[in-house]
């Protein structure tokens, strides 16, 4: 009876954490039936972006990025700008994301995403419009990464037009269809991260040519399950050369867990929770970047987690 009782409950909150996921895409669904809409003439500046190839490319934000998130003896820290999450209680309020974003950048953050769903991050047009002006006039090298939940090359377009240096597309939202979705980036020109939690989508990225991939060790489809050491699971399945950059998300909170990432050969990692609304944030920054290459400390994968 109890054990009955125990996997109704898990099945009935993993359905129930799924359902949210679904959500989020059956929400952004409604949305993009309007902006489609919007963007239907042939001759709309969005559709001429897609249909051309883009044939002068300039490499300007791929180098942004390479530079930024890629140190050989450091590991980058990037700041996810949200006022919440699906996946924790974060609720903080601000007004101008891009001062905000400013002021990461101040305590050296290497790179910023800037969070364009309102339902699920508490982000929308405006924010990432003002974070892409105001990191453009302060800190004209540091990466801008458009967040959303991306599931047609319209919405890559538009990161390409606001500006954007990259977009970050999510697997398990897309599916097979991020092969589609990565070309239409190389023809407009478009940096993208992929976002993946299984090796199977991490193999799938790797098809597609993606150069970085983020190890999100929340496990968005399957319940919003959080597992501590996923990133090391999937390394194995990246090629060999080293050419694909590493970065890990979720839930990552202090520096003693990072230097782990970083010893296991991680490039960065990406924080929400942790910095917005800390008041100890800039410590935490300076925390990771001074963690070395080659100084384990005490920690190994079975006293950390
Ligand atoms: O706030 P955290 O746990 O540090 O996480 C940041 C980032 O991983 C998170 O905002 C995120 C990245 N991709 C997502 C997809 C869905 C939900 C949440 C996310």
């Amino acid at each position: 009876m109890m054990a009955q009782t125990f996997t109704t409950t898990a099945l009935k909150s993993s359905r129930n954490n799924d359902y949210s996921l679904f959500e989020m895409v059956r929400r952004k669904e409604q949305q993009l039936e309007h902006f489609r809409n919007q963007h239907k003439d042939p001759q709309d500046d969005l559709r001429m972006l897609l249909g051309y190839f883009d044939a002068t490319p300039d490499f300007t934000s791929s180098k942004k990025l390479a530079n930024a998130l890629r140190n050989p003896d450091r590991l980058s820290v990037g700041v996810d700008i949200k006022r919440r999450s699906p996946t924790s209680n974060l609720r903080v309020d601000f007004n101008d994301a891009g001062g905000v974003a400013e002021s990461f950048v101040d305590c050296n953050a290497d790179f910023i995403i800037a969070n364009a769903d309102y339902e699920s991050y508490g982000g929308d047009t405006t924010d990432i419009e003002q974070v892409v002006t105001a990191i453009r006039k302060s800190s004209p090298e540091t990466p801008v990464i458009f967040k959303d939940i991306i599931i047609d090359p319209l919405q890559l377009a538009l990161a390409k037009s606001l500006k954007f240096d990259a977009a970050l597309v999510m697997a398990c939202v897309v599916g097979k269809d991020l092969l589609e979705l990565l070309n239409t980036a190389t023809l407009i020109n478009l940096p993208v991260i992929v976002e993946c939690h299984t090796p199977e989508e991490v193999s799938l990225a790797v098809e597609g040519g993606a150069g970085t991939i983020l190890l999100n060790r929340v496990d968005r489809f399957g319940g919003n399950e959080f597992h501590a050491t996923q990133p090391f699971a999937v390394r194995d399945v990246l090629p060999p050369g080293n050419f694909v950059t590493t970065l890990v998300t979720g839930k990552v909170f202090d520096a003693l867990e990072s230097n782990l990432f970083l010893q296991e050969g991680f490039d960065g990692v990406l924080i929400g929770e942790g910095l917005i609304g800390n008041p100890s944030a800039s410590s935490l920054i300076k925390e990771i970047h001074e963690l070395e290459l080659g100084d384990e400390g005490e920690i190994n994968r079975s006293n950390v987690f």
